[in-house]
């Protein structure tokens, strides 16, 4: 069951309202069903070789919130940035959106690999709805906090992995979406760039953009959120203030 400490979303517009999420995947063909699937109500039944990546998530975010979404390691939090950003859709459940999102959830998310870094510019800023003159009154200040000036004209598979992410953070950072989503990508950015992008985050924070951050450093997450949302076997098991969130996932998952 979900504690839940956010009884004043309650009274305050939602900008994000998400309801009885599950998202349902197949393992892979031919996987057997489990010897504890036979046991189970049939209601409870997966189709062979299916799982709940999610299910049963609850949740509303007012405008302006920072939500770090923690959990080990497959627990289901890229399934639940995915369901934000509206790139998946749920099996159950509803997920409203009142915005736009800016997501950088995948290195390469969203960019296309034959295209240049100007090619893949414009499309990322154009499809989140900026018009060809405000691309143009933004690119240089792209490339330059990217750093990418040199590979303006490579395409963008031949960049190395931490290149990508400059590129990525950079055009999503400047889109004008009321929502961003984070997910640990910034972990591949060297040092100096990951300090350019916290005082960035900052910046959005600070003009009343909503975050989702999906981290393993709970430094960042205690740096940039307020809220927590915590994930284990796709369940939302806790949704608080984040330093309750980490206290609890810290218990639950002693590193010793
Ligand atoms: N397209 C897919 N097809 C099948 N299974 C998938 C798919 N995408 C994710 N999964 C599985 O769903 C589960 C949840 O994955 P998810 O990526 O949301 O976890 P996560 O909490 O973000 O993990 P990590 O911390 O490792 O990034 C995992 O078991 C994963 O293998």
């Amino acid at each position: 069951m979900t504690d839940s400490v956010q009884g004043d979303t309650q009274t305050a517009a939602a900008l994000i309202s998400a309801e009885g999420l599950g998202v349902r995947f197949r393992r892979n063909r031919g996987s057997r069903r489990s010897f504890k699937d036979l046991f189970a109500g049939r209601a409870r039944r997966t189709r062979r070789g299916e799982f709940w990546a999610l299910r049963d998530v609850s949740f509303t975010v007012r405008p302006g919130e920072a939500i770090g979404v923690v959990g080990r390691n497959g627990q289901g939090k890229s399934t639940l940035l995915k369901l934000v950003a509206r790139v998946l859709f749920p099996d159950e459940g509803r997920v409203s959106v009142g915005g736009g999102v800016a997501p950088l959830i995948e290195i390469t998310g969203g960019f296309v690999g034959d295209l240049t870094v100007r090619d893949n510019v414009h499309l990322t800023a154009g499809l989140h709805g900026l018009t060809k003159r405000e691309i143009a009154a933004r690119f240089d200040s792209i490339i330059e906090f990217a750093g990418a000036a040199d590979v303006i004209d490579t395409p963008f598979k031949h960049l190395s992995s931490g290149m990508k992410v400059r590129v990525a953070f950079s055009v999503i950072s400047q889109l004008d979406e009321p929502v961003l989503l984070v997910d640990e990508v910034l972990a591949v950015g060297d040092k100096a760039f990951r300090a350019k992008c916290y005082r960035r985050i900052d910046e959005l924070l600070a003009e009343g953009k909503t975050l989702f951050l999906v981290s393993h450093n709970e430094r960042d997450l205690r740096r940039f959120c307020t809220r927590g949302l915590y994930l284990n076997g796709g369940r939302l098991v806790l949704d608080g203030p984040i330093d309750d969130v980490l206290d609890r996932y810290a218990a639950d998952h002693p590193v010793d």
